[in-house]
């Protein structure tokens, strides 16, 4: 279990977060939802190792890992898929994701993560050796997470992976997810501008504003609150407040 207990961050004098807690389990796929600024970002960066923890208690399984580098939670198990991708847009397909395997010293020995990313990702199988630059947002997107997942993450952080991809290649992103979570005993924390989509697919969802979690619980909870159907599901923009009493805030 990936958890966070009342957690703070920020930049500079800025502080972002405050007191938020969260778990996500193994083998779940959890959404995060909340408007522009609201600190999703801050959230999945500060979980990865990315941003200082201020104050507050992140564990894996049980363990400490607040001060933890970025590295080291990878290796651990817990892996970011930044927004923007960030491949290596000169090196190959291939390439990219022996990078993502390496960097956290899987062996040589390990078994080719190719075969179970080939079933999940077809574009891996494909276009192996094309350079990464040279796919679309959406193949660049598929490779970004065949990667991350090469370096057998039991969580993986993805941080608003449908940015800048047409509604086409958006179904394909969630159905991908979808895969991932049927062949892979990976935990997922899902944090989306695609509401909608994001619930349907999540076991259970917090909804974040001003740094804060003002909801939390199964995503179909959230997904019928009226306050999370007036701000993220409708055509209006009300905040969701903790003093909405249609509203569960259990955690
Ligand atoms: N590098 C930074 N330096 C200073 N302030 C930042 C930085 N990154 C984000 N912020 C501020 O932190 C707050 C939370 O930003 P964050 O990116 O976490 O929000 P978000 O919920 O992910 O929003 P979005 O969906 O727009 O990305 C915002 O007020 C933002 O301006």
């Amino acid at each position: 279990m990936l958890e966070a207990h009342e957690i703070a961050s920020g930049y500079g004098p800025v502080s972002v977060l405050h007191k938020v807690s969260m778990r996500l389990a193994q083998e779940e796929v959890v959404a995060v939802v909340g408007a522009n600024g609201a600190g999703k970002s801050t959230l999945v960066r500060t979980l990865s190792g990315l941003l200082p923890l201020r104050a507050g208690r992140i564990t894996l399984d049980d363990a400490s890992i607040g001060s933890a580098s970025a590295h080291s939670r990878a290796k651990q198990g817990l892996i970011m898929v930044p927004e923007g991708r960030k491949l290596f847009a000169g090196l190959t397909v291939r390439e990219n994701i022996d990078l993502g395997r390496s960097a956290l010293g899987r062996r040589r020995s390990d078994p080719d993560p190719m075969e179970v990313l080939g079933e999940i990702f077809p574009i891996i199988a494909e276009r192996e050796n094309q350079r990464a630059g040279l796919l679309s947002g959406g193949e660049q997107q598929q490779v970004a997470l065949a990667r991350a997942l090469a370096g057998r993450p039991r969580y993986l952080l993805l941080d608003e992976p449908s940015l800048g991809l047409s509604p086409a290649l958006t179904t394909q992103l969630f159905e991908t997810i979808a895969k991932i979570r049927e062949n892979l005993p990976v935990g997922i924390l899902l944090v989306e501008q695609m509401v909608d989509r994001a619930l349907e697919l999540a076991d259970r969802a917090y909804v974040i504003e001003r740094g804060r979690v003002v909801m939390s619980g199964t995503a179909t909870e959230v997904a019928q609150s009226s306050a999370v159907q007036r701000a993220y599901l409708g055509d209006t923009s009300t905040p969701v407040s903790p003093a909405d009493p249609a509203d569960p805030a259990t955690p």
